[in-house]
């Protein structure tokens, strides 16, 4: 199977490494894959490590409280999963698996609108595990061309308790992304685009543009055929204006967008480059999360996903400003090891070394994660 023989993983690159070894090329180079040169891929990453801690000793760090809240929901962590597409290509139990975990560790995951499984099964999955209280789980959106399917995602998230939409604003076409040109990247034909019938496999699934210069990734096609790149602002108010849920926006990189978002009436800001899977070198989440939330001085919460692998990236991205974090290919790699119990072994690890640098930093709580707490590099950009 795709587990190795001993499960003695010991941080995130484990997962990472195990899912090299195994997957299968078609699903691991898209899973893997930045845009272009992927030199945002690797940024994300490294701008973490030129930022520097700067401890404080001596309080009582015998009990340290991780919890913290998101649009209003309790969480246990700031540690929250990002929404990847078609998770049935890293494991057959897929988005349920990994929605299941989030139950288990009681944290916020965001649904791909372009799952293969749909809403509802996902919303279904968690019922017997939700003990106390049912962890957040958000759709992620794309505005499609169709806007009465948009709106009916939306209201099918309602409707099965999804707690808030992020809206997707990066995405207008496809990032081009060179190994799923080369792969021309397909999904397989045993799954769908499960929230749209069996449209989604039908258009995936087939080959499309001939030459190179086409984008030859089955993807960019469906991406072009279904996503609508007149996208504006006032688009963002139309999608308030037909949800009963809490509104935010995923993809935000400048304060001048964070201005637009706050004026358009968000309810939350995820800084994100979307992986570096879309603007090749448009800078590391992390070294534009303080100008964000400098512009937006408190009025909605600020998210950060985007090369999160440690607990001092969570420290670190806490300290800058943001409420939570999220989590993208580190789950798709847990996933594909061993299920739920993968994603929830990778969680336990992050959230372990997320109270470890909270004691050796010495907060016992996340509020107490300051600005001062860490040092930016002199030249935080690329
Ligand atoms: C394989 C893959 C699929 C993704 N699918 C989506 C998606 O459907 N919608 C979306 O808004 N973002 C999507 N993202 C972006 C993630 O939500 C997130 O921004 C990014 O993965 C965070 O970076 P990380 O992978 O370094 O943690 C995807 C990312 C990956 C790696
Ligand atoms: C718009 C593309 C759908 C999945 C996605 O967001 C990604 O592959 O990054």
């Amino acid at each position: 199977m795709t587990k190795a023989a001993q499960s003695a993983f010991v941080n995130l690159d484990d997962f990472e490494k195990n899912a090299y070894a195994t997957m299968d090329r078609n699903a691991l180079d898209y899973y893997r894959s930045g845009s272009q040169d992927m030199i945002t891929v690797r940024e994300n990453q490294r701008a973490f490590d030129r930022i520097i801690i700067r401890p404080r000793v001596l309080h009582d760090v015998s009990h340290i409280d991780m919890s913290t809240s998101v649009q209003s929901h309790q969480i246990s962590s700031p540690i929250c999963i990002a929404p990847t597409a078609m998770q049935r290509m890293a494991h057959p139990d897929g988005e349920c698996a990994t929605a299941r975990a989030s139950q288990r560790q009681n944290t916020c995951m965001v649904l791909s609108s372009w799952s293969t499984t749909s809403i509802e099964d996902v919303a279904q999955s968690t019922k017997s595990l939700a003990l106390e209280q049912e962890a957040p789980k958000w759709l992620q959106l794309y505005i499609y061309k169709d806007r009465e399917a948009t709106r009916r995602l939306i209201e099918r998230a309602q409707d099965s308790g999804f707690s808030a939409i992020a809206l997707t604003v990066d995405t207008p076409f496809l990032g081009r992304r060179l190994a799923d040109i080369r792969n021309r990247f397909r999904l397989p034909p045993h799954l769908t685009m499960a929230n749209f019938s069996d449209q989604g496999k039908s258009q995936v699934g087939k080959a499309s543009a001939s030459s190179a210069a086409d984008n030859a990734s089955g993807l960019a096609a469906y991406v072009a055929s279904q996503i609508d790149p007149t996208l504006s602002w006032k688009h963002v108010q139309w999608v308030k204006s037909v949800s009963r849920i809490p509104v935010l926006v995923k993809g935000i990189l400048t304060a001048e967008d964070a201005l637009l978002a706050v004026k358009a009436g968000v309810d939350g800001i995820i800084v994100s480059n979307h992986g570096g899977r879309q603007m090749d070198t448009a800078p590391a989440t992390i070294d534009v999360l303080e100008e964000v939330c400098r512009a937006v001085a408190g009025r909605v919460e600020v998210y950060l996903d985007g090369g999160v692998r440690r607990g001092t990236d969570v420290f670190k991205a806490l300290a800058l400003g943001a409420k939570a974090v999220f989590l993208g290919r580190p789950a798709l790699w847990a996933l594909h090891y061993n299920g739920e119990d993968g994603v929830v072994e990778m969680l336990d690890i992050i959230n372990e070394e997320f109270r470890l640098a909270m004691a050796l930093a010495g907060c016992v709580k996340v509020s107490d994660i300051k600005r001062e707490h860490v040092r930016m590099p002199a030249h935080a950009c690329l």
